[in-house]
């Protein structure tokens, strides 16, 4: 493969999309961006800062001045930011409850998004144009606007979905293994809940003209890496 390959993918909460995205860019030997995690990082500094999520304004401004670092090795991908003139790593930090329950606020705010949605397509052109040592040109960048709005260009667009139930069985294990039944009702409810408000800012439940849709209902995960995989070879005609 030498023409750089751009894959978008979308999905509500629990769809795979992360997980099921790094593990195609890695079959396919190109970079793996995580969009959500960009959003949570700005999140996790606006509540560093003690910034007032419920202004939109300061919210904005404050994210402005964070310096993202994102690696986008689908082996390991991270996430950083600049804080106070040191590169700190916040791969981990992002994933907390605190974090989660916050940055539906700071990703519904339109000059957030416009700031984010840049800083994704520079980090697109770059993983096209210059890729890292031993990889191809291309992205797999997964989010929940990256076909309508960061990448509707992209060679590939795939919408991921899966039945509600399904998709919080898969979070509910994911997040908490065997924890009791209130734990996973709570979980259950938090996620209809970002999922209800995220879908105020962005379109991820309904596929857009010209994407794909792979339902992983009834597939196990290399079963759903697979289909993804297919909808790229039929896009692409096999050149990836
Ligand atoms: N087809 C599948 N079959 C079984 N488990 C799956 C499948 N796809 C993903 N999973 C598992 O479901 C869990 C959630 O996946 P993942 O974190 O990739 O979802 P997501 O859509 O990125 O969610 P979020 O937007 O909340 O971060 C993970 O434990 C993942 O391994
Ligand atoms: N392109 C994107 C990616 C993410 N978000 C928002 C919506 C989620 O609540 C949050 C975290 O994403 P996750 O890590 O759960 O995939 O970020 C968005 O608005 N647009």
């Amino acid at each position: 493969m030498t023409t750089a390959l751009v894959v978008a993918v979308d999905g509500p909460s629990g769809s795979g999309k992360s997980s099921v995205s790094r593990a195609t860019a890695r079959a396919l030997g190109v970079a793996f961006l995580d969009t959500g995690a960009m959003y949570r990082a700005v999140t996790w500094a606006a509540l560093r800062a003690g910034v007032d999520l419920a202004d939109a304004d300061a919210v904005a401004r404050h994210v402005r001045t964070v310096a993202l670092v994102v690696g986008t090795d689908p082996a390991a991908p991270t996430v950083a930011a600049v804080v106070e003139g040191v590169e700190t790593d916040l791969t981990e930090a992002v994933r907390t409850a605190e974090v989660t329950a916050n940055v539906s606020a700071v990703a519904s705010v339109p000059a957030v998004r416009a700031d984010l949605v840049l800083r994704q397509r520079a980090l697109i052109e770059s993983a096209c144009l210059a890729p890292a040592a031993g990889r191809e040109p291309g992205i797999v960048a997964e989010g929940r606007d990256i076909t309508t709005v960061v990448a509707p260009e992209a060679d590939v667009r795939v919408l991921l979905t899966a039945d509600e139930s399904v998709r919080l069985a898969r979070r509910a294990h994911q997040d908490l293994g065997a924890a009791d039944a209130a734990a996973l009702e709570a979980t259950r409810d938090a996620i209809v809940e970002r999922d209800r408000v995220d879908s105020r800012t962005t379109s991820f439940t309904t596929a857009a003209d010209g994407v794909v849709t792979v339902d992983s209902t009834h597939l196990d995960f290399d079963g759903t890496v697979a289909a993804v995989l297919e909808v790229v070879a039929r896009a692409t005609g096999g050149r990836a």
